[in-house]
C-alpha cells in the first residue's frame, strides 16, 4: 500500500514536470515564432556560438546587423532569443517615463551577484524603476551629484589629476605607459575620495614599467610628504593661483586633501580587486553555469573568491565609514546620503525588499557601495583613455583643443611652463573635449530592458512578454543611418546646432528639416511602440525630436554620475583630467612608432580598428570579452611634457 502511494506521487511529481517543461517549450515556440517576423541575422543552430566566435567585439558586431537588417532585429543566444533596438525614436520610446521597461535580469542578476553574496541583495542598478526600493535609493542618493555638489568636489579631482601627471613626469617622455590602467586608477580613486572620503591610492600604487615594489613605495611615501607639504598641489608644473578663485580653489584643495590624506588607503591591491571582480562578471554572462558550479571547479571557485574579496573590501569600507559616526548635516558625499536612506514608511517597497523603518541594514548598503565603483571607475577611466586613443592619432584635433586651452591661458608652452591653474568655469569653455571619442567608442554596451508580462509593440513588431531587448548604445551611436560618416573621429560634428538629436535627414543627403524630423520622429514613435492593449498607457512626447547620442542611457534609469545635464562627476572628472593632462602632455601612441616596445603590438592585427580610427599603421584591438569596450592590452602612451616645446605645433 506504502509503495502505492509513493508511486502514484511520484507519478504526479512526473506529470507535473512533464507539464510544465511542455508548457515551457510551447511558450518558446511560440516566442520564436511571434519573433521570426523580425529580421535575424544569419545564424547557425547554435545561434549566438557565432558571434562569440567573433572577435570583434559584440558592440560592434551589433551595429554591423543594424546597418544590414534595420532599426530593430532578433539573435538567439543559445534557445534564448533576444531583440536588438538600434533607433533613435525606439529608444526615446522604449524609456520614456511611463514606460520604462524593466531590467533584464540574465545581466543584471549577475552584476548583483559581485556587489552581495549570491546576489541575494540586488543593488539599485537592476532593480525595476517602479519598486519603493529602487526609488528610495536613487532619490536619496541623486542629491549627491547635483552641480553644486560637484562643483565643491572640483578641488578633489584636480588634487588627484595632480597625483597622476606627478606619475607621467617620473615616467618622463621615452617611458611607454598604459594610460588606460592609470586613468581607472584615477577614476577609481575620485569615486572613492568624494563619494566616501577614503584614500585608496590607487594611482600611487601604479607601478612603473622596469621598477621594483620597494622603488616604488619610495616614491609613493615622497609623493605623499610632497603632498602634505604643498597641502595637496601635487607635482605637476601647475600650482600658481592666477586668480582669487583659482586661489580659493587652491585653499579648498589643500583642505580637502588634508581630509582625506592621513587616512591609510582601504588597501593598495583594491585596483586589482575590482578588476578581477569585474573579470569574473562578465566570465558568467557568457557562461552562466559558473554560479552553479561556483564551490566545484577549480576556475569558477576562484571566480567566486575573486567576487567575495570585493564585497569583503566593500563591507571594509563601510565598516570604516560607520565608525567615523553619524554623517555631519553638510555632508553631501555619496556616503552619507547612503546611511541617511530611511524607509518612507508608506509599507508599499516593492519588488522582493521588504524596508523596514530604520536605515538600510548593511549588506544593502554595502552592495549600493560596490555598485557605485562598479558603475563608475571602468566607464570613466575606459573614456578619457580611448579620448586620448583618438587625440594622439589625429594631430588636427590636439591642435584644435592646445588652441583652446592656450586661449584660456591653461596651455603649458615653451615661453609660458607655468600657466594658470584650470579653475571650475574653464569646463565649460572647453567645447572639443569628450563628446565624439564617447560616441565613436562608447564603453557601455547600453541598456537590457524585458517586455513586460504582455506582449509589445516596437517598431510596428509585436515582441512577446518576457523577451529581453537590448538598446545597443554602440549601434544608435555609429549606425550609417544616422549619422553622417559614423566611424570617422570628427569632434567637428559637435559644432552643429542640436548634434545630438535624431531630426530626421538621412545625413549626408542635404541639410537637416528639423521640422520635417520632428514630425518623422513623432509619427515613428506614436506609431511604433505601443503595449497592444494599452496604448494610451504608452503616450510618447511627441513633441521632443529623440536623442541619438546617448552612451548614459536616458529616462529615469539614466546614469546617476549623469543624472543633471549640466557639469555631473563623470562629465567634470573626464573635462577637467583630460584638460589637465593634455595642457601639459602631448600623448604618442604605441605600436604607431618603431620604438614602442613588441609586447605592446597585438599578435592578431585587427583591423577594424586599424580602420576605422585611421591610426597610422596603429594595430589595436578592442577586448572582445570585457562588458566595457576596452583595449585588449591597455593604452601605451609616451607621455611627453609640452613645456619642451615637443608637443605639437599650436
Ligand atoms: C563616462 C562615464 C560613465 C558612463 C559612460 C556611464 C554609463 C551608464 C549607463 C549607460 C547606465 C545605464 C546602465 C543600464 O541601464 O544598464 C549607467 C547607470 C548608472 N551609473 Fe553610470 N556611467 C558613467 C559614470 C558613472 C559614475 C562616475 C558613477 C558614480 C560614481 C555612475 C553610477 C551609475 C549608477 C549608480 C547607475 C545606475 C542608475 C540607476 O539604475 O538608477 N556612473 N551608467
Amino acid at each position: 500500500m506504502e509503495g502505492q502511494v509513493l508511486q502514484l506521487a511520484a507519478a504526479l511529481v512526473l506529470a507535473a514536470v512533464g507539464c510544465l517543461l511542455v508548457r515551457r517549450v510551447a511558450r518558446w515556440a511560440a516566442t520564436l515564432r511571434a519573433l521570426s517576423k523580425l529580421p535575424r541575422p544569419e545564424m547557425s543552430i547554435v545561434g549566438c556560438m557565432d558571434m562569440m566566435a567573433d572577435p570583434d567585439h559584440i558592440s560592434h558586431t551589433f551595429t554591423r546587423f543594424a546597418n544590414e537588417l534595420g532599426d530593430i532585429f532578433y539573435v538567439r543566444v543559445l534557445h534564448v532569443p533576444m531583440v536588438i533596438v538600434a533607433d533613435p525614436a525606439l529608444w526615446q520610446a522604449a524609456l520614456a517615463p511611463g514606460i520604462d521597461l524593466p531590467k533584464g535580469r540574465s545581466v543584471y542578476g549577475i552584476i548583483d551577484q559581485m556587489t552581495s553574496p549570491g546576489g541575494r541583495h540586488p543593488n539599485l542598478l537592476g532593480h525595476h524603476t517602479h519598486t519603493g526600493y529602487w526609488r528610495l535609493v536613487r532619490k536619496g542618493v541623486a542629491p549627491a551629484f547635483n552641480p553644486r555638489n560637484i562643483r565643491g568636489v572640483f578641488p578633489h579631482v584636480l588634487d588627484l589629476t595632480e597625483q597622476l601627471t606627478a606619475v607621467l613626469y617620473r615616467a618622463g617622455p621615452q617611458q611607454y605607459l598604459d594610460v588606460d590602467n592609470l586613468l581607472q586608477r584615477e577614476s577609481l580613486d575620485v569615486i572613492a575620495r568624494i563619494g566616501f572620503a577614503t584614500n585608496f591610492g590607487a594611482i600611487q600604487s601604479f607601478q612603473m614599467p622596469g621598477e621594483s615594489a620597494q622603488q616604488q613605495q619610495q616614491q609613493q611615501q615622497q609623493q605623499q610628504q610632497q603632498q602634505q607639504g604643498q597641502g595637496g598641489g601635487g607635482g605637476g608644473g601647475v600650482t600658481t593661483a592666477a586668480t582669487p578663485a583659482a586661489a580659493a580653489q587652491q585653499q579648498q584643495r589643500a583642505s580637502s586633501s588634508a581630509a582625506v590624506g592621513g587616512a591609510a588607503g582601504i588597501d593598495n591591491g583594491i585596483f586589482g580587486v575590482m578588476a578581477a571582480a569585474g573579470a569574473e562578471v562578465v566570465a558568467r554572462l557568457s557562461n552562466p553555469m559558473r554560479f552553479l558550479l561556483r564551490h566545484v571547479t577549480p576556475g569558477c571557485r576562484k571566480g567566486e573568491a575573486n567576487l567575495r574579496e570585493m564585497q569583503a573590501r566593500m563591507r571594509a569600507l563601510l565598516g570604516d565609514i560607520k565608525a567615523r559616526g553619524a554623517p555631519q548635516e553638510g555632508d553631501t558625499s555619496i556616503a552619507a546620503h547612503l546611511l541617511r536612506l530611511r524607509d518612507p514608511g508608506t509599507g508599499k517597497a516593492g519588488g522582493r525588499v521588504r524596508l523596514g523603518s530604520g536605515p538600510l541594514p548593511d549588506e544593502r548598503l554595502a552592495a549600493e557601495i560596490g555598485l557605485f565603483f562598479f558603475a563608475g571607475f571602468e566607464t570613466t577611466g575606459h573614456s578619457m583613455g580611448w579620448t586620448l586613443f583618438c587625440v594622439a592619432q589625429h594631430p588636427e584635433v590636439e591642435g584644435k583643443i592646445c588652441a583652446e586651452l592656450d586661449g584660456l591661458g591653461l596651455l603649458v608652452t615653451p615661453s609660458r611652463p607655468r600657466p594658470r591653474q584650470l579653475e571650475y568655469a574653464d569646463l565649460s569653455q572647453l567645447k572639443y573635449l569628450g563628446m565624439e571619442a564617447m560616441r565613436l567608442v562608447p564603453v557601455s554596451g547600453g541598456t537590457v530592458r524585458v517586455s513586460p508580462d504582455r506582449p509589445l509593440r516596437l517598431g510596428g513588431h509585436t515582441i512577446p512578454a518576457g523577451v529581453e531587448i537590448l538598446l545597443a548604445v554602440h549601434a544608435l551611436m555609429n549606425c550609417e543611418r544616422y549619422w553622417d560618416r559614423p566611424s570617422e573621429f570628427l569632434p567637428e560634428r559637435w559644432e552643429e546646432d542640436q548634434a545630438e538629436y535624431w531630426l530626421g535627414d538621412a545625413p549626408g543627403k542635404g541639410p537637416a528639416k528639423q521640422q520635417a524630423g520632428v514630425a518623422a520622429a513623432a509619427g515613428a514613435a506614436a506609431d511604433g511602440f505601443q503595449l497592444v492593449d494599452d496604448e494610451e498607457a504608452l503616450r510618447v512626447d511627441a513633441a521632443r525630436p529623440p536623442k541619438r547620442f546617448l552612451p548614459f542611457s536616458a529616462g529615469f534609469r539614466n546614469c546617476i554620475g549623469q543624472v543633471w545635464s549640466v557639469q555631473n562627476l563623470a562629465k567634470m572628472n573626464l573635462h577637467a583630467t583630460l584638460a589637465v593632462l593634455l595642457s601639459r602632455f602631448s600623448f604618442q601612441l604605441g605600436g604607431c612608432d618603431p620604438g614602442a616596445p613588441a609586447t605592446w603590438h597585438c599578435a592578431l592585427p585587427r583591423l577594424w580598428v586599424a580602420a576605422h580610427l585611421r591610426g597610422p599603421g596603429a594595430l589595436w584591438e578592442i577586448h572582445a570579452n570585457r562588458l566595457t569596450m576596452q583595449p585588449k592590452d591597455g593604452l601605451p602612451m609616451r607621455c611627453i611634457p609640452r613645456a619642451r616645446g615637443d608637443g605639437p605645433a599650436v
